[in-house]
């Protein structure tokens, strides 16, 4: 199976572009940009692209490819930053442009004997495209053609020809991955299906099979360990890899007394059909009491980080390797130019522990977006509740009960946060946010219930709207379905006489309130 390789200059688009051609059924994966040519060669391409990017190509600090890629034989496209970096590779000039341009803008398709004149426009009319530029291609590199131009830039779209033509070149000043381009996702398929030839035969289906061939190679007889939650990433991780070598997986479950109500049997009861062996560790006690007494946010996630790995380590006895449900958006964050960011909080992470204790790793789902891992669930079986759950972090409630954490406070949450969960999907609005959840507040205000004064806790509701949590507006919740929350929670849980309904979005705000 041959993949397309995305060279990442550091543009806000380099996953939207991978993610375009995922979804015309072709593999690819997003490299950065100064990947040298041996490695780029391993990956045997079927095709480069070139994203686009916030440098200047003739700025000093400018990001250049290793010039070798132009060699490789296999068709490229680059993208604004990937089209300005062809044009001066191959002699012609790029400038600052008088007028820069920011959105929408419309596309004059070059035509020849009624078609257009280049198969990469195959089927598209002069269209609306999407820009966001301020340097433009001033001088045609030499044996290039212009195929499309818009207002602001002549030479738009261009590609190679004459005695340069077999080179399969293209560039283009617009990005054909944004949704606003409106041919964009036409004008992929024809460079990736017409003009490099390839297939689009990337389904779960292939990839599962695939998969479990990989997975046998790499564990052979020896025994595998999975700490699995009941999420979506860990449970098809841990379903797909029992496929391949069955009874040699052992699964791990830590009820580390932070889950919400009834977790721990629910997820053994879910669990039960797939027929995986999982060992439930009771380690309530041990998480609380190093819990105890603790505020501070970042020290409360670090205490559960470890104690995680200290559970975990008991657990592994000749396991040689650890499975990991790591997806790709977690792997491009750590390829990206952009480099590594700030913490704002630290995840709890199961990956401190290879290191550690020599665990190799197995990743079956390092190359997909959740809603693939989704797909492959669906296909091995997983129950449609298990696929769509709403993401949970390790931490789980320690960072919902703001400020120190104990039993009684948990347990006030749990109360709360079911009776949320419950009436989110008996009215059908469970699916249609990516998270909602209940924050216990280390505030206490004034009530007045049954003609009594009360002085109890306050409950903040939080839902979000989001496609991958690194953005999120809060959810605009129907009025009377959060009215009835409300309600049935100050009457029936003990302990709240108020709640409050978060509408921050992120950013400024975060989804998680620690
Ligand atoms: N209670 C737990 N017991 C054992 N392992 C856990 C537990 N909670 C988290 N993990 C491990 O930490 C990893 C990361 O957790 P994370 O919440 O990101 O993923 P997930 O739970 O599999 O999926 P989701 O994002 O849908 O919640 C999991 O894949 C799992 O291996
Ligand atoms: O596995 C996890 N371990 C963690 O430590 C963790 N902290 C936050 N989250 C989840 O990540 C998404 C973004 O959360 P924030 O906006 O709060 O950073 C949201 O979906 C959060 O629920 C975590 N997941
Ligand atoms: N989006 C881009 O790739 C921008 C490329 C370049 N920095 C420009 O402004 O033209
Ligand atoms: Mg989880």
């Amino acid at each position: 199976m041959h993949s397309v390789l995305v060279l990442d200059f550091g543009s806000q688009y380099t996953q939207l572009i991978a993610r375009r051609i995922r979804e015309i059924g072709i593999y690819s994966e997003i490299i950065p940009y100064n990947t040298p040519l041996e490695k780029i060669r391993e990956h045997k391409p079927g095709a480069v692209i070139l994203s686009g990017g916030p440098s200047s190509v003739y700025g000093e600090s400018a990001f250049h490819p290793d010039e070798g890629i132009f060699t490789l034989g296999v068709p490229i496209l680059g993208i604004c930053y990937g089209l300005q970096v062809i044009a001066t590779h191959f002699g012609g000039a790029v400038d600052a442009s008088a007028k820069q341009e920011f959105g929408r803008a419309k596309i004059q398709v070059e035509e020849q004997n009624g078609a257009a004149k280049s198969m990469l426009f195959k089927d598209i009319p002069n269209s609306d495209v999407w820009m966001s530029h301020g340097d433009k291609v001033v001088r045609m590199p030499e044996g290039f053609s212009v195929t499309a131009s818009s207002g602001n830039s002549e030479m738009c779209a261009i590609e190679t020809t004459g005695s340069k033509a077999a080179l399969k070149v293209y560039g283009l000043q617009f990005h054909p991955e944004v949704q606003h381009t409106l041919y964009g996702k036409q004008l992929l398929t024809n460079f990736l299906i017409d003009i490099a030839g390839l297939k689009p035969d990337w389904s779960p289906k292939g990839f599962i099979e695939h998969q479990i061939e990989e997975i046998r190679k790499t564990a052979g007889k020896e025994t595998v360990i999975c700490g699995i939650s009941g999420g979506v990433d860990s449970t098809v991780a841990a379903v797909l890899v029992s496929k391949a070598i069955g009874k040699q997986l052992h699964c791990v479950f830590v009820d580390n007394g932070l889950l919400r109500k009834n977790e721990a049997k629910k997820v053994m009861r879910v669990l039960k059909p797939l027929g995986l062996s999982v060992n439930l560790v009771d380690a309530e006690d041990i998480f609380l009491k190093r819990l105890k007494n603790v505020a501070s946010p970042e020290k409360k996630r670090k205490i559960i980080g470890r104690t995680f790995i200290h559970i975990f380590e008991e657990q592994i006895h000749e396991e040689k390797f650890l499975v990991q449900g790591t997806l790709y958006p977690d792997v491009i964050e750590s390829v990206s130019v952009k480099g590594p960011s700030e913490t704002i909080k630290s995840h709890h992470n199961v990956g401190g522990l290879p290191k550690r204790m020599k665990l190799k790793l197995i990743e079956p789902l390092r190359e997909l977006f959740k809603d693939e891992v989704r797909a492959v669930g669906r296909e091995l079986g997983i129950a449609e509740d298990i696929l769509m759950r709403h993401p949970f972090p390790g931490p789980g409630l320690a960072v919902r009960v703001l400020g120190s954490v104990n039993k009684n406070r948990l347990d006030i949450l749990r109360d709360a946060d079911e009776i949320y969960l419950e009436e989110l999907k008996s009215s059908n609005l469970y699916r249609h946010v990516w998270q909602a959840f209940s924050v216990l507040l280390p505030v206490q205000s004034v009530g007045v219930m049954g003609d009594k004064r009360t002085y109890e806790n306050v409950l903040a509701l939080r839902a979000v709207e989001s496609s991958d949590g690194m953005t999120a507006d809060w959810a605009h919740l129907p009025h009377d379905f959060l009215s009835r929350v409300s309600n049935r929670i100050i009457n029936e849980v003990r302990g709240i006489n108020r709640v409050a309904y978060d509408i921050s979005s992120k950013p400024p705000a975060t989804i998680e309130w620690e």
